[in-house]
């Protein structure tokens, strides 16, 4: 059941010396599947996420490769063939992006409520004014936001609001792919868990498949069924979470892992901090491997 294939994707930055940022990249994501990207800064995360949702702007170019989308109804589409038009018509409803700092693009001067329905009038233009304005209110709530909030202005929110807001606008079209580019990064850490609570939740009731991209390997090993390390523009290795937590076979991923020393104490303190005792106890199931 897989939802997106990507196929030997290389990109560049064609600028003098051109910079390889993304080599030769692999991987398939599965229908429902979270998938970590790890990696230091600078590794080509960003860059891999834009190439695939074909939002890459000069001098950035793929130079070979493609990213296929795998619709429901067994349609394989292949972006890179597809026309600005068609793509702009499509790439929300199949896969959405959230980017770190991505609460910093709402409109300051319309309200939320406003913000929320322009997707809904631009992408389903046939709903009625009252099923669109249920569905805004439903957006929210989802995403842990009071629907009383609807009329509020961006400031009158928190930065966690925000990042709330933006991830409901990135579900309005039940996109089957989430694409989360350090979605929490900007945010503190009691905030940042409750989202990545909210996140996971969602994705088991809507069943999207989501690809993760952060430098934090603790927070992905806690989140992600299969977790891909990159490393100068390319993936190293790319292992279930426990396997990868476990048993390491690159010599890159065992140095990530070692560079986060709490990751080394008794099982179960795995999870840095601890916020959610039941989210701990989860993850030590998880990682022991006993539940299903
Ligand atoms: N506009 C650009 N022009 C030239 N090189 C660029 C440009 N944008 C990024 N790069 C280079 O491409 C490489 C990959 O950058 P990218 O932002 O994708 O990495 P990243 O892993 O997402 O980093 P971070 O976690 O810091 O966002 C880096 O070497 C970076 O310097």
């Amino acid at each position: 059941m897989t939802v997106l294939t990507v196929e030997n994707l290389s990109i560049d930055y064609l600028v003098e010396p051109p910079v390889h940022a993304v080599r030769d990249v692999s991987f398939t994501l599965q229908r429902g599947e979270v998938l970590g990207l790890a990696g230091e800064s600078g590794c080509g995360k960003s860059t891999l996420a834009y190439g695939i949702v074909r939002l890459l702007k000069p001098p950035a170019a793929i130079v070979s490769g493609r990213a296929v989308f795998h619709s429901r109804d067994g349609v394989d589409v292949d972006w890179n063939e597809l026309g600005a038009k068609e793509l702009r018509a499509t790439r929300w409803d199949q896969v959405s992006m959230v980017f770190q700092g991505a609460m910093n693009s709402l409109n300051p001067v319309i309200s939320i409520r406003d913000q929320l329905e322009d997707i809904y009038l631009t992408h389903r233009p046939d709903l009625g004014r009252r099923e669109r304005r249920k569905r805004c209110g439903d957006l929210l709530e989802r995403v842990g936001v009071d629907r009383a909030r609807l009329g509020a202005y961006p400031h009158e929110l928190s930065g966690g609001m925000r990042q709330r807001v933006m991830i409901a606008m990135a579900m309005a079209l039940e996109p089957q792919v989430m694409i989360m580019d350090e979605p929490t990064t900007a945010l503190d850490v009691v905030v940042q868990r409750e989202i990545l609570r909210e996140i996971t939740r969602l994705r088991d009731e809507l069943g999207f498949a989501v690809v993760f991209i952060t430098h934090d390997l603790p927070l992905l090993l806690e989140i992600s069924d299969r977790i891909a390390v990159m490393r100068e523009g390319e993936i190293v290795e790319l292992a279930d979470a426990l396997t990868l937590y476990t048993d390491p076979q690159h010599e890159y991923t065992k140095r990530l892992l070692a560079s986060f020393p709490s990751l080394t104490g008794d099982r179960g303190s795995f999870v840095r901090g601890s916020v959610d005792d039941r989210l701990l106890a989860m993850d030590a199931v998880h990682i022991d491997g006993s539940a299903s």
